[in-house]
């Protein structure tokens, strides 16, 4: 998304914004990770204070896909860290955003992938592999569904239902 910035995408797409095509995120996430803004499909994954499919999902070919983790806002443990980091930027995925959060953030600040996150917490999360993927979950004020778009940058985050031309 070099040349487009949520600022202008919000400036030049209104009526995709009144349809809710086009969603703006509650502006409650934290930046992390190198890359400050990033974009791509969503992958969206429900799960609570279990990381298992985290690892899961991280472990497939990213192909410049963005996971997006509905943790139920918990500020009892991470579900992401270094490590599920590290191999979210090995595997090619644009990023990972959390609705829940992170721990390791020196070692995921130095990785070449963009991370947002509520906050950060040093404990480890349960490894039950309890959780759903690909199914719609509600983040940030918005209705997320698997495959659609998201646009990332300084000043926000944007879902779209449909790949904005840049
Ligand atoms: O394995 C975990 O639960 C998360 C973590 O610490 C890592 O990714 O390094």
């Amino acid at each position: 998304m070099a040349a487009l910035t949520t600022a202008e995408v919000c400036d030049s797409n209104i009526k995709l914004l009144e349809d809710g095509d086009l969603r703006v995120l509650h502006p409650v996430f934290k930046i992390y990770g190198q890359s400050r803004a990033f974009s791509g499909p969503i992958v969206t994954l429900k799960i609570f204070e279990d990381n298992v499919l985290v690892r899961e999902l991280l472990e497939t070919k990213g192909e410049g896909r963005v996971l997006v983790i509905d943790g139920g806002g918990s500020m009892r443990c991470a579900l992401v860290g270094g490590n599920l980091a590290q191999l979210a930027q090995n595997m090619g995925w644009a990023g990972i955003v959390v609705n829940g959060c992170i721990r390791d953030v020196d070692e995921i600040n130095g990785c070449d992938i963009g991370v947002r996150a509520l906050a950060t917490h040093p404990q480890k999360s349960n490894k039950k592999g309890h959780g759903e993927k690909h199914v719609p979950i509600y983040l940030g004020g918005a209705l997320i569904h698997d495959g659609e778009w998201l646009y990332a940058d300084s000043d926000g985050i944007l879902v779209s239902r449909t790949e904005l031309s840049v």
